[in-house]
């Protein structure tokens, strides 16, 4: 049986960063996956989904410059469009593990399942390890419905060859309004069904606001307190039956994609063998991102129940934190700054720090500064159907409580808040900054 210093389950983007970590420090290390090296940001997440909304946003700026100095007929071409897609993560996989092999890692291709705390089968082989790291990831929550295997995840979008005419989406989050906007550039009809009664929910809602505005301008039908009865196929397509505050109805559709949340994936590893404690949200670590029942082991990313959101930059940063722990022994708490988010739609919703509902809830003294921007240069050069903000500002020491954007470029822009945020900077700390001009992050100053 091989021994190991470290044995990494899971080579996603916390896997990768934990296992060249421990291999650089001279630690025995391996790492498995049972999927493709790569994991779910690189392969079947945030890449190949911005790869596909860049060309459709082009496409989309194109058509808003028409008789504006651009003439002529450009089309998605989804075909091409994906086969540029793939030309990212075709070489993934191969590429991971020759860095791995590089850096001395031994690499394995099966699902890892505890036997007992220290010792796990491989496939066909039995390895054990001093300690071991859970980076599993999430996967797609089951829609829990008759009729639910008819039902593709994101992973099946991500590959389909063509879109059909209509699309249903369930689930109003990330993934529903990101392909909705996909798949409405591109051509297809879409529907988006969300059982509660406000989509992306954590977001700042007057902002969801604008951007639900323009979706449904892009001709994408959003549908909230509905709740799926039963989903039946029909030919080609197939049939939703639905439950609304309109009553019951139903919905001929080509395809339905459900994105009703991700849950941590430990289904195959047997925690129980392994004394791993979990629960919901995952599993349960300590500070250290130590397991609160078995000290071998480790968890991080989407898989661990801890405070940060379930992202990529935030898998890498609990990855960074997990292996100093694992190297100098607990020696590092982990402590998380504001988390920027995006919903990457066209144009995307932007996200750091508190939330107005959320500054309330805590009491704090704050004032608002929002506006919406159409009309500024910026707006108007980009011919914006949306582009607003919204930032909360401390009375009590000037600090950035929150920002919220939606808009061309807000991607971009949001980042410009996260790093003065965790700088500790004041607001009026951002109107004194020489931004190069004209960019969008330089309409920050206006901002705050
Ligand atoms: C469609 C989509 C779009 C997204 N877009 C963004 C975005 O734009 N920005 C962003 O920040 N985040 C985005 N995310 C979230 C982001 O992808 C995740 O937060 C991130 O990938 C988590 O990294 P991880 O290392 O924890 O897990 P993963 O990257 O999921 O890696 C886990 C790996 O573990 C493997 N594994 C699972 N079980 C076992 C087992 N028993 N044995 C061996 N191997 C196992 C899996 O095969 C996988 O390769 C998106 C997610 C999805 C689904
Ligand atoms: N741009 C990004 O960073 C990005 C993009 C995609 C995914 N992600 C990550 O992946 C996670 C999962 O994304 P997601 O879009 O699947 O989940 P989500 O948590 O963003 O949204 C799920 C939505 O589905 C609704 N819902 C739940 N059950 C339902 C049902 N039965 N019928 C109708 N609606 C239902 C919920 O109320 C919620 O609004 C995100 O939370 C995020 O962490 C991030």
């Amino acid at each position: 049986m091989k021994k190991y210093d470290v044995l990494v389950i899971g080579a996603g983007m916390a896997g990768a960063a934990v296992a060249r970590k421990c291999a650089k420090k001279g630690l025995k290390t391996a790492i498995t996956d049972s999927r493709p090296y790569g994991g779910t940001c690189a392969l079947r997440g945030c890449d190949p989904k911005k790869v596909l909304i860049d060309g459709v946003s082009l496409h989309e700026q194109v058509q808003l410059h028409l008789g504006k100095g651009l003439t002529g007929d450009v089309k998605v071409n989804w075909q091409e469009l994906m086969g540029f897609k793939e030309t990212f993560t075709a070489p993934v996989p191969e590429n991971m593990e020759k860095g791995f092999e590089k850096a001395g890692i031994d690499t394995y291709h099966a699902p890892a399942a505890f036997l007992d705390e220290s010792t796990l089968q491989l496939g066909e082989e039995t390895v054990s390890a001093e300690k071991i790291v859970i980076v599993t990831g999430a996967r797609p929550r089951e829609l829990d419905a008759p009729g639910a295997e008819h039902t593709i995840t994101s992973d099946d979008f991500l590959n389909l060859e063509a879109l059909p005419e209509h699309i249903t989406f369930l689930g109003g989050g990330y993934i529903s309004f990101e392909f909705a906007h996909l798949a409405a550039r591109t051509g297809s009809r879409v529907t988006i069904i969300e059982h509660g009664s406000r989509p992306l929910k954590h977001f700042e809602q007057d902002m969801v606001d604008e951007l639900v505005r323009v979706s449904k301008e892009a001709g994408i039908d959003i549908r909230l307190n509905c709740q799926v009865q039963r989903i039946t196929q029909q030919g080609s397509g197939y049939e939703v039956c639905l439950e609304g505050e309109a009553g019951r109805g139903t919905l001929e559709t080509g395809l339905v994609v459900s994105a009703i949340g991700r849950v941590p994936e430990v289904g195959q590893l047997d925690l129980g063998k392994g004394n791993v404690r979990h629960g919901r949200k995952g599993i349960e670590v300590n500070e250290y991102l130590q397991s609160t029942s078995n000290p071998r082991v480790y968890a991080a990313g989407d898989v661990a129940d801890t405070e940060g959101l379930p992202l990529t930059p935030v898998a890498v940063y609990e990855g960074h934190f997990l292996s100093a722990n694992l190297i100098k022994s607990n020696t590092k708490k982990v402590n998380y700054p504001e988390i920027p988010t995006v919903v990457f739609t066209i144009p995307s919703l932007a996200s750091v720090g508190l939330t107005e509902r959320q500054a309330k809830e805590q009491g704090l003294d704050y004032k608002v500064n929002t506006h919406d921007a159409r009309q500024w240069f910026n707006g108007r050069r980009h011919r914006a159907h949306a582009y607003a903000y919204k930032v909360l500002v401390s009375k009590t020491d000037g600090s950035i409580l929150g920002a919220h954007l939606v808009g061309p470029q807000a991607e971009e822009t949001i980042n410009v808040f996260a790093v003065a945020m965790k700088a500790g900077m004041k607001a009026r700390d951002l109107k004194s900054f020489l931004l190069s001009y004209p960019t969008m992050a330089s309409d920050v100053s206006y901002m705050a």
